[in-house]
């Protein structure tokens, strides 16, 4: 656990970005909706989020089960589509790209470490970690692919394939591929949900220096007080709306909230229809 200082803020990051390394917005939503189906079966994920990430900076996104963590983060990657709102990566929308646009900028400028790892069961690590620049045609950067390897120990790995590696020896992998190609955003769902403590505390450490080291973006959305305290902020979901904000939490704190949110959760019924009175969980 690490001894930080703890500030609520409710305040949109958009509007207070400050000047220097954090200044520039790497991604962002603006008033997203998400709704799944429509009429009586409609399940509304998200319900009018808007929040921006700073280039350089660690985020987490917690909430409750269903709160509408993972459609964000899919919504902002482009793995998926909003109903209603924006979302930008840089100042690229991603409203108007074609099926070809959005592939080459997921292959430009995001990269996703996922709980499940994505690896390529026949492929060894190293061809899996470069297997993007393969496919994108592009020369793999050595030096770099040297120093991530390198920073994430698995160099001695690196002719095995996934089924001969650990699970935290996979994640490091999935890592390594996501560095490697120096992307400006790092978005990982769950990324440590497999892993046992020490394993996750490296895959953290590794993320971390992604932002500190690298100038690297990470957003990941987590379970795990321990996981968000890496963060340099975390946003907390509830009925898929920003009902709390974390600067530099320690775990801790994270809990404290989490445990709140759950006390106080009605939350939704079957359909993602929300129970709480309206306007409740606003971000002011
Ligand atoms: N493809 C889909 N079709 C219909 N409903 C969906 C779909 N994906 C998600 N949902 C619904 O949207 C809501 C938000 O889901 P989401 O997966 O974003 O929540 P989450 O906070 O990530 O949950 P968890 O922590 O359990 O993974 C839930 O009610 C879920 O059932």
């Amino acid at each position: 656990m690490r001894g930080r200082r703890n500030s609520d803020t409710f305040v949109c990051m958009t509007e207070t970005a400050p000047a220097g390394k954090h200044a520039m917005i790497a991604a962002r939503a603006d008033d997203v909706v998400k709704t799944y189906g429509s009429g009586d079966t409609a399940v509304h994920a998200l319900r009018g989020v808007s929040i921006g990430f700073r280039a350089g900076e660690f985020t987490a996104i917690m909430g409750p089960s269903g709160s509408g963590k993972s459609t964000l983060m899919h919504c902002l990657a482009g793995l998926d589509t909003v109903t209603e709102g924006e979302v930008h990566i840089g100042d690229v929308g991603l409203a108007g790209l074609s099926d070809k646009e959005m592939t080459k900028l997921r292959r430009d400028r995001i990269g996703f470490v996922f709980q499940a790892f994505n690896l390529v069961p026949t492929l060894t690590a190293e061809e899996n970690i470069t297997l993007p620049q393969g496919i994108a045609g592009r020369e793999v950067d050595r030096p770099w692919f040297d120093t991530v390897i390198d920073r994430l120990g698995i160099r001695p790995r690196l002719n095995h394939r996934p089924s001969e590696l650990s699970g935290g020896q996979q994640q490091r992998v999935a890592c390594a591929r996501a560095l490697v190609g120096r992307p400006d955003i790092i978005f990982g769902d769950e990324p440590t949900g497999n892993l046992d403590s020490r394993s996750s505390g490296e895959v953290l450490a590794i993320l971390r220096a992604a932002t500190d080291e690298f100038n690297q973006t990470v957003v990941i959305v987590t379970h795990d007080p321990r996981a968000a305290s890496y963060a340099d902020r975390v946003v907390f979901l509830a009925d898929g709306q920003i009902v709390r904000e974390l600067q530099r939490p320690s775990a801790d704190d994270v809990f404290e909230v989490m445990r709140n949110l759950d006390d106080s959760a009605p939350g939704q019924d079957d359909h993602g229809q929300s129970t709480r009175p309206a306007g409740s969980g606003e971000v002011n």
